[in-house]
């Protein structure tokens, strides 16, 4: 017994000692993390010296391009979107650096010509469609973008995305007044129809680009519309987070279709098609599928949070491996975290019934999966199948599986991944920044075969609590966002201009 306990004793000396030792060399946090690109002698991009630019974002937000479903979409408000934009740029679209070509009718793909063939072209990408908006639910018209007195924008589009195509557009038509000339080549690529699997737009786009960069092996780096900076502290940490997402989960919608007797409301049967499927979606919580938390590039992250952070937390991200568990709960009470630890589930739709005094023959639903990197679609139709657990209720694929994509680099020289986080840090400096996986489905799954270095990031700054917006009622963007997003892409823009620069050999934060 004796010798029991000296064993658990020191078993647990000596595993407090790891733990602490592990965090002992962290045991400074570290100071704030500043850009190690030193700020270009050039003059930021002001929206108090150009009011016109909150104008045309405005105007831009006003033309209801609504994709509703697969090839399916509001085409002359597409057109009109088209043509706004070309009236709006007269630097860009008379520039003899710039071309523009109108993909599918309704998508849009710029090429402004570097000067040195050798570097290989980047990609600034976002999409022109937004989702429907159910006025009655919006405070304003979600058509009519307003600027409240709280300092935002609100209509459909300010945040999902209409705000990265506009800054693009603001930051090239402003570097363009200026003469500046590139080097290396970029594209501006916005699709129509991202919000319905991108099937006539983005996949029209790649298939030009694969042909047209094939003198490249690879495109230096693709941004796409992304995750953000969040201004939601994690515990111990004092800075605001910038997430760039170097993954996408996958997409997965399955519906399920329960039957039932019909006849007369009056001599219902036990349970009724409705009855049936209520009560098996009951069982599809939004955490119901396994936590893989530490399977992705979250342990990358936590590692850069307990540099930062203070003591307990250090000891605790320092220990990611050993704390897991607590972690992973802690996140799976929040919408936005849990995302990041699981493929999620969503029941997004159901439908039965035709009449309150007719039995339903049917009734069925929608399950929305996010497909964590570490599952497969096919792993998350048994577990669903597994929690259905009735042969009565049917399940079939509502859109084709679209497994999660590959993980891009992040390494201390890989150009893309630091030429995105360290024009980050000149507009949003103290920012922590991290890879992440990004929650949702984008365009850049098309752009996969021509480049590996695909980045989900939109350099807006907010609150958790803020991601209800997206497809939510009230959509909203603060002005300061917006002014800093050109920004964002300003820099962008300059810094990826010259030789992407070998962050070895330039003195930067110990990341
Ligand atoms: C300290 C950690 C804090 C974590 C913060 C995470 C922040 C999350 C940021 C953004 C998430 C918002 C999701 C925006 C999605 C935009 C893209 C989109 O809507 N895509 C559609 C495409 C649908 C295509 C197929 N039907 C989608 O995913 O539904
Ligand atoms: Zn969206
Ligand atoms: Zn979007």
């Amino acid at each position: 017994m004796a010798s029991l306990l000296g064993l658990v004793s020191l078993v647990t000396v000596s595993l407090v000692s790891v733990l602490v030792f592990r965090a002992a060399f962290l045991y400074k946090p570290l100071p704030a993390p500043k850009s190690c690109i030193n700020m270009h002698n050039h003059d930021n991009i002001s929206l108090s010296q150009d009011p016109q630019i909150l104008k045309r974002f405005i105007g831009a937000l006003n033309i209801p391009t609504i994709s509703y479903k697969v090839h399916t979409y509001d085409a002359p408000e597409m057109t009109k979107f088209i043509e706004y934009i070309e009236k709006s740029y007269p630097a860009i679209h008379g520039s003899p650096l710039i071309t523009r070509e109108i993909v599918a009718n309704y998508s849009l793909l710029y090429t402004v010509k570097g000067s040195d063939p050798k570097l290989r072209p980047y990609m600034l990408t976002s999409h022109i469609d937004v989702v429907p908006a159910v006025k009655e639910l919006w405070d304003s018209n979600p058509f009519k973008a307003v600027i409240k007195d709280d300092g935002y924008i609100y209509a459909r589009g300010t945040m999902d995305a209409k705000h990265l195509v506009m800054a693009i557009f603001e930051a090239t038509e402003f570097m363009i007044k200026k003469g500046f000339k590139p080097r290396r080549t970029y594209y501006m690529a916005f699709g129509h129809d991202e919000e319905v699997l991108g099937l006539d737009g983005a996949q029209e786009i790649a298939k030009i680009l694969k042909v047209r960069t094939k003198t490249y092996d690879k495109m230096e780096y693709v941004i796409d519309e992304g995750l953000v900076i969040s201004e939601t502290k994690f515990p111990g940490l004092p800075y605001n987070i910038g997430l760039i997402g170097v993954a996408e989960k996958g997409y997965l919608s399955v519906k399920v279709t329960a039957t039932g007797a019909v006849g007369h409301g009056s001599m219902p049967p036990p349970m009724t098609a409705i009855a049936k499927l209520s009560t098996v979606l009951s069982r599809f919580h939004a955490n119901v599928m396994p936590s893989f938390l530490g399977e992705g590039v979250e342990r990358e992250m936590f590692e850069i949070f307990a540099a930062y952070a203070s003591w307990p937390y250090k000891l605790i991200y320092s220990n990611f491996w050993f704390f897991k568990p607590i972690i992973s709960y802690v996140m799976s009470n929040n919408p936005t975290l849990n995302a990041l630890v699981r493929s999620t589930t969503a029941v997004t739709m159901v439908h039965g019934g035709t009449k309150e005094n007719v039995l339903p023959d049917s009734a069925w639903a929608i399950l929305n999966h996010r497909i964590h990197q570490a599952q497969s679609g096919k792993e998350l139709m048994e577990l669903d199948r597994q929690l259905i657990n009735d042969d009565t209720i049917t399940m079939e694929l509502s859109s084709p599986i679209n497994e999660p994509g590959p993980v891009s680099p992040y390494c201390d020289d890989c150009s893309g991944y630091q030429t995105i986080k360290h024009s980050l840090l000149q507009v949003f400096p103290d920012t922590v920044v991290v890879p992440s996986i990004f929650l949702a489905a984008t365009d850049s799954k098309w752009y996969t075969n021509l480049t590996d270095s695909i980045y989900r990031f939109s350099a807006i700054s907010v609150e958790l609590e803020e991601m209800k917006c997206f497809h939510g009622h009230n959509e909203r963007l603060s002005v300061k966002n917006y002014e800093k997003l050109i920004n964002f892409y300003h820099h962008l823009i300059i810094n990826s201009d010259e030789p992407i620069l070998n962050y070895k050999s330039k003195q930067h934060d110990e990341l």
